[in-house]
């Protein structure tokens, strides 16, 4: 290989932590300055170049050099200042890189860019994507939902891109065996469609038929050109996201981030505030705002939970209320998703009820105990919402968890404050430690980003055939006994600078709930081994 050729690959550039020795080797010598570097020499002074940028959309391009020249640099910097990067790298300022995607690019990453009109081009296209490299994990987005900033086309890639640099910060799943898709299917957004600089397709989304051939063929020619591969959908829209998982999920290893992996984080921090309380969740009244992929998707796992702990399917509906656009819904609507319609309700119960489609009417009417946000509607919780909750119960549980920052429905401050502390708060985006009457509230991160890696280096060590309910139900549980229920203020999910170590506990879960469901296929079958075996470290 030529020198430059070296350098200029993010997997093999060291940079200057090339050794004399290397340097010989490869044809380096005189291409580099005299000093040869440690990596933690390189990591001081790109640290201090990224406090230089003035804000984080600029702290992140000069983060994306770095991965764009040396991912093993990369890493090791991302490691070293994971809770102060994963904002800037990932949510919230991964949403300003999507939507300025076009006017700010510069390097297409080693992602895969697949077109809706030719499916001819997939093999070729991953081929060329993935070149020698053995890929075990792609993520794949056609952009449709992106966080709650909705359809921005091939820009969307950034997802894929973001979801992935996650997996390997916080779990260690090698940058070289991974693979970011975007499937350009069009967009529906007109300023998207009239900027001649906008780097996708100009031409709506295409829908149907067609799209779900597509889809197919992708899956088809993605397993059979990397047979242990595992795949994880990112931010499709509503109408597709539950049908191509369900499609799919009971005959490859597959997942959908926002449908399954919100709902093992949410379980988990509604886990989190029951031990505090010691109360059961089988007690607890849920409201779901927003009842679309996220929201249904956590509604069916906590559902799924209150049947493993002995309620009947239908007893258990019975503690779900569910709010979308229309209001509470109910069974006599014709809109429902086919993931709504075992939440919605007898409109005769409730005749004398009031306004239903309130959320502060209804809060006050079904008097929940817990009330998940994930409608991308900013602010909807407000100061009587959250003291209606307050009134249904000690210790209400109020997660705003909808992405970005500006599509929350409260800050994690205004809830502490609005409860006067009372309520156990998650937010999807990081919030910090709120200091409220002298105690200092640590806000739990409800992201998906604190198990999606884990789960995937238990799947990828593994070697799971499949990724079933039960997987997913060990994976919400590994989540609880890690944060000090004793502690006033104490978050109700792991922060985020243990996500380490919540990675490997996530992964053992669903690697040992695989083995124990005849799924595994790895020759190793200590899963604790497998699982500390597949972890890649940023070292030369
Ligand atoms: N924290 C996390 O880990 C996490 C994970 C996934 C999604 N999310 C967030 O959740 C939000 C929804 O994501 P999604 O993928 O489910 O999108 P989606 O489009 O599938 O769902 C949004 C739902 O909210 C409904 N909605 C819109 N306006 C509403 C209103 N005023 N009142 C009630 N419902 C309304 C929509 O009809 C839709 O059903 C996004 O902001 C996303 O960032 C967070
Ligand atoms: O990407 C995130 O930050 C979480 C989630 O998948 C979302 O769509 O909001
Ligand atoms: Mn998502």
């Amino acid at each position: 290989m030529r020198a430059h050729e070296i350098l200029n690959n993010p997997f093999l550039n060291k940079g200057t932590a090339f050794t004399m020795k290397e340097r010989q080797e490869l044809g380096l010598i005189g291409l580099l300055p005299p000093t040869v570097q440690t990596i933690e020499e390189q990591a001081e002074q790109t640290y201090e170049q990224y406090l230089t940028k003035p804000s984080d959309l600029e702290k992140r391009h000069f983060l994306m050099e770095i991965f764009n020249t040396n991912r093993t640099l990369f890493y090791y910097l991302f490691n070293k200042h994971i809770v102060e990067f994963n904002p800037v790298v990932y949510d919230p300022t991964i949403a300003d890189t999507i939507e300025n995607y076009s006017h700010l690019f510069v390097d297409p990453q080693y992602a895969a860019y697949l077109d809706i009109n030719h499916p001819e081009n997939i093999t070729e296209t991953l081929k060329n994507a993935a070149g020698d490299r053995d890929i075990r994990l792609i993520v794949v987005t056609d952009a449709e939902g992106i966080l709650g900033i909705g359809d921005w086309g091939t820009q969307g890639v950034d997802i894929s891109v973001g979801k992935l640099m996650i997996y390997t910060a916080a779990a260690g799943i090698d940058p070289a065996s991974v693979l970011p898709v975007v499937i350009d299917a069009g967009t529906n957004r007109k300023e998207l469609l009239e900027d001649h600089l906008y780097l996708g397709n100009h031409q709506e989304r295409i829908y149907g038929d067609q799209y779900y051939s597509f889809v197919d063929q992708f899956v088809e020619t993605a397993e059979s050109i990397f047979p242990k591969l595992y795949l994880h959908w990112e931010d499709f829209g509503r109408s597709n996201a539950a049908t191509i998982l369900n499609n799919y999920k009971t005959k490859i290893p597959t997942f959908n981030d926002d449908i399954q992996g919100t709902g093992i984080v949410v379980l988990g921090g509604i886990f989190g505030s029951l031990d505090i309380t010691g109360e059961k969740l089988t007690d607890q009244v849920y409201l779901c705002y927003g009842g679309g992929s996220a929201g249904a998707g956590i509604a069916g796992r906590v559902h799924a939970e209150m049947v493993s702990e002995g309620l009947s399917e239908e007893e258990a509906y019975k503690h779900f209320f569910m709010i979308d656009q229309q209001g509470l819904l109910f069974d006599d609507m014709d809109d429902l998703t086919p993931a709504q319609k075992p939440f919605a309700k007898k409109r005769a119960d409730y005749k004398d009820a009031g306004d239903m489609t309130d959320l502060l009417n209804i809060v006050k009417t079904v008097k929940p105990t817990i009330l998940v946000g994930t409608s991308t509607n900013p602010g909807a919780f407000t100061k009587e919402v959250v003291e209606a909750m307050c009134a249904n119960t000690e210790r209400p549980v109020i997660f705003p968890i909808s992405n970005p920052t500006k599509k929350m429905e409260a800050t994690a401050e205004q809830v502490i404050e609005w409860s006067d502390g009372k309520a156990f708060v998650a937010t999807g985006v990081p919030s910090g430690t709120i200091n409220y009457k002298g105690v200092d509230y640590q806000i739990g991160q409800a992201n998906n980003s604190l198990i999606y890696p884990g789960l995937g280096l238990g799947m990828l060590a593994s070697e799971a055939k499949l990724l079933t309910d039960e997987m997913i139900g060990a994976a919400a549980h590994s989540l609880s006994g890690l944060v000090d229920p004793g502690k006033p203020g104490a978050p109700v999910l792991p922060p985020f600078e243990f996500v380490a170590d919540v990675s490997i506990k996530v992964a053992e879960a669903v690697a040992k709930k695989a083995q124990e469901q005849g799924l595994t296929e790895s020759k190793e079958t200590d899963m604790a081994k497998a699982v500390r075996d597949l972890k890649w470290y940023p070292e030369y």
